[in-house]
């Protein structure tokens, strides 16, 4: 078909298409549904509270019974999965953050009453110490402060299996230790969790879009001036992302994340093009903040956020975990 019609101005007319809806809606090629969403959730203990997490405005803690109505919600609204985030109180913290593994711990009960009243919603779990260690990092730390990898890959297999035990659908290790996809895999394996779904944080940053995140979960404290430059990943770097996910797929991930979304779509895309496995993208405390206090200031449309979710898909992702996973799935339905 002759696109372009010499000597004639403009030789071709690619807005034909967009005149209409009818034919806008034959060309669009990525529709963001419910099916593509998974939702971040904050955890504490206690009875019927909810808390306000300042930096993220419209995000709450919640305890566990608060925390059965918002996943009733979910349900409801078919969201596919929940992330849960629990949060630990200071004096439960440890230099070795041993109450990761806990069996009755906030986490494994959280998993526990989810999975009791909605069997068929997707219940994934952290797997990391950032919350239970007392100086913040995701794991054993040195004299020097360095976080030591294997000792921390042994923490995290009874953290998982804890998980598993519970009934945890999907463990989602997001330390970024070396190692620890294999050692989880051939932990659940011989401990019979045949089915427990790995999703891999495989291409972590340490970027500085988490700052909400360790607001909810009472990290920023602990790790005070400290950072994650020894085990997350270089944001200036990208070959390094494909090696990372590489790994993680031979050690046997079934699925693997990139993070932090939108800054980050060209690994995503990079990502997805050379594996073509199952690829998920976190699009984090940080640009949901962004977006909302624009929104809230009057200086950006709430468009934004379908927007945002809209590209992360074309860019390559499978489903994306979002703290707008709720109030979108509500727009999609309605
Ligand atoms: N294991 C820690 C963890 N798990 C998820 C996030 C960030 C999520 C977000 O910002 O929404 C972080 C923060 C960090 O690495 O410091
Ligand atoms: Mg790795």
């Amino acid at each position: 078909m002759p696109q372009i019609v010499p000597g004639q101005f403009p030789g071709a007319r690619p807005r034909r298409m967009r005149r209409d809806e009818f034919s806008r809606r034959l060309m669009r090629e990525t529709v963001l549904t419910v099916d593509d969403l998974i939702q971040p959730l904050f955890v504490i203990e206690g009875q019927g509270r909810r808390e306000a997490v300042e930096s993220m405005p419209g995000v709450e803690r919640l305890t566990i019974d608060e925390l059965l109505r918002e996943g009733e919600e979910l349900a409801r609204l078919g969201v596919p999965a929940v992330a849960l985030f629990p949060v630990t109180a200071p004096e439960a913290k440890s230099l070795d953050g041993a109450a990761a593994y806990a069996p009755d711990g906030l986490a494994q009960r959280a998993v526990r009453a989810l999975k009791d009243a909605f069997p068929q919603l997707g219940v994934i779990t952290d797997v990391a110490l950032d919350p239970y260690t007392s100086h913040g990092q995701d794991g054993i730390v040195d004299a020097d402060g360095y976080v030591l990898n294997d000792e921390t890959v042994a923490v995290l297999v009874r953290q998982a299996l804890s998980h598993a035990e519970a009934g945890a659908d999907v463990v989602a290790p997001s330390d970024m230790m070396d190692g620890r996809i294999g050692a989880l895999r051939e932990a659940l394996e011989s401990n019979d969790f045949i089915h427990t779904r790995i999703l891999a944080y495989s291409a972590k940053y340490a970027s500085s879009y988490y700052g909400p995140f360790r607001d909810a979960v009472g990290s920023a404290g602990a790790l005070g001036k400290g950072n994650k430059y020894s085990y997350q990943m270089d944001p200036a770097n990208s070959d390094e992302a494909l090696r990372e996910v590489a790994l993680d797929l031979d050690e046997g991930a079934d699925m693997v994340m990139i993070k932090p979304g939108m800054p980050y779509l060209d690994i995503v895309r990079r990502v997805k093009e050379q594996f073509a496995v199952p690829t998920f993208v976190y699009q984090v405390s940080g640009e949901y903040a962004m977006q909302m206090a624009a929104i809230r200031n009057g200086w950006l449309s709430e468009a934004v956020i379908a927007e945002s979710l809209l590209c992360i898909k074309r860019a390559g992702a499978d489903g994306i975990l979002t703290y707008f996973a709720r109030r979108v799935a509500t727009a999609l339905r309605a």
